[in-house]
């Protein structure tokens, strides 16, 4: 998930991007909607071409800096809203015929080095992971929720496989201290039952907390959902994931209602079946060797787009249904 990280130019490096722009044609002008806009690295690429426009979403304010200096420079052509993409909906679109939506899933480089927001294990404090526009924090998650939710939690949003031991050794110790970051990294160290591994062992379960804290599922669910009512005819969804749980979410959303796909639901309402989009490469797209050496975190990073095929904006999709057993995990949060 940390594939957007250069860590020895310290700063942020859009992933994908020359593919992403080849993608999405900026270079023959129209107005894009980035749902991630991070330190505006797409979004300053996409300006650059000439008769574009950005509307550009992020939950986190702390963007607002860069925010600031493409408006000085873009004027009119670059728009920026607070909200998280699951309500790209609610944007007011009527005027704008969007040719292209981009999502570039995760955290920037600034927020994962950004200690107040605690999302990486070599943070200190009390534990946050609020990437912005959040109900609770990963501190009032770890020391409220049960053991049987916690472990399904690490179990599901990040396939740790001692799920179990490091929920029962959490709710054993937050007994008698706070669960700190650190005393958690603690936990999970010392409740792993394989010791030496190529990553650090408190990766999954930090990612898990995340996708909790930040409700990452149904974000992406409902912004795949509205991103293809807001795009218009013959434009493009293009979405980079960083693990294979979003990958999976993807995957299935575009697959579900494309061309020649069995597991097809798309229904014009009273109308006979039709896809609503086209793929063109059934494949993800990777990195090239050049991208990972240069970044080498970008080596988990993958790249789907569809076309809309159909002027449709009211559709029929199975994705919330078929990712019920996620969306009840994140909704352990009721309690919080
Ligand atoms: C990987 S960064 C994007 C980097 C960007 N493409 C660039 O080139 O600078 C992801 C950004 O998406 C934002 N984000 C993550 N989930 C979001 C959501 N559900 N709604 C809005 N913004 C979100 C994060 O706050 C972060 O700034």
């Amino acid at each position: 998930m940390i594939a957007t990280i250069i860590p020895d130019v310290r700063s942020h490096y859009p992933v994908l991007l020359t593919e992403l722009i080849s993608i999405i044609t900026p270079q023959y002008g129209g107005t894009f909607i980035d749902c991630t806009f991070g330190q505006g690295g797409y979004t300053k690429k996409i300006l650059n071409f000439k008769n574009t426009k950005v509307i550009a979403l992020d939950r986190d304010l702390e963007t607002l800096q860069k925010v600031e200096e493409i408006q000085n420079k873009y004027g009119k052509r670059f728009l920026f809203k607070n909200i998280k993409f699951s309500q790209l909906n609610n944007l007011k679109l009527k005027n704008e015929s969007v040719k292209g939506v981009i999502f570039d899933l995760g955290y920037s480089y600034t927020q994962i080095k950004d200690p107040k927001k605690g999302l990486s294990f070599e943070s200190t404090g009390q534990l946050n992971m609020k990437m912005g526009i959040n109900n609770f924090s990963a501190n009032e998650a770890i020391n409220i929720l049960d053991e049987k939710e916690l472990s399904q939690i690490f179990k599901f949003f990040g396939d740790e496989k001692d799920s179990n031991r490091i929920a029962h050794n959490i709710v054993e110790d937050r007994e008698t201290r706070e669960i700190t970051t650190e005393e958690l990294v603690r936990i999970i160290e010392s409740s792993k039952r394989k010791k030496k591994s190529k990553t650090h062992s408190a990766t999954k379960v930090f990612q898990a907390l995340r996708i909790f804290v930040n409700k990452e599922i149904s974000e992406l669910i409902y912004g795949l959902i509205n991103a293809a009512r807001v795009v218009k005819k013959d434009g493009i969804i293009a979405v980079v994931t960083f693990h294979s749980l979003e990958d999976k979410i993807v995957k299935y959303f575009f697959k579900s209602l494309s061309e020649n796909k069995s597991v097809s639901r798309y229904m014009p309402k009273g109308e006979e079946k039709i896809n609503l989009f086209k793929t063109i490469n059934k494949k993800a797209i990777f990195p090239s060797e050049i991208e990972i050496k240069n970044n080498p975190p970008s080596r988990s990073a993958k790249l789907r787009y569809v076309i809309k095929k159909e002027d449709f904006y009211d559709f029929e999709t199975d994705i919330l249904e078929k990712f019920d057993y996620l969306i009840k995990i994140e909704n352990f949060s009721k309690k919080l």
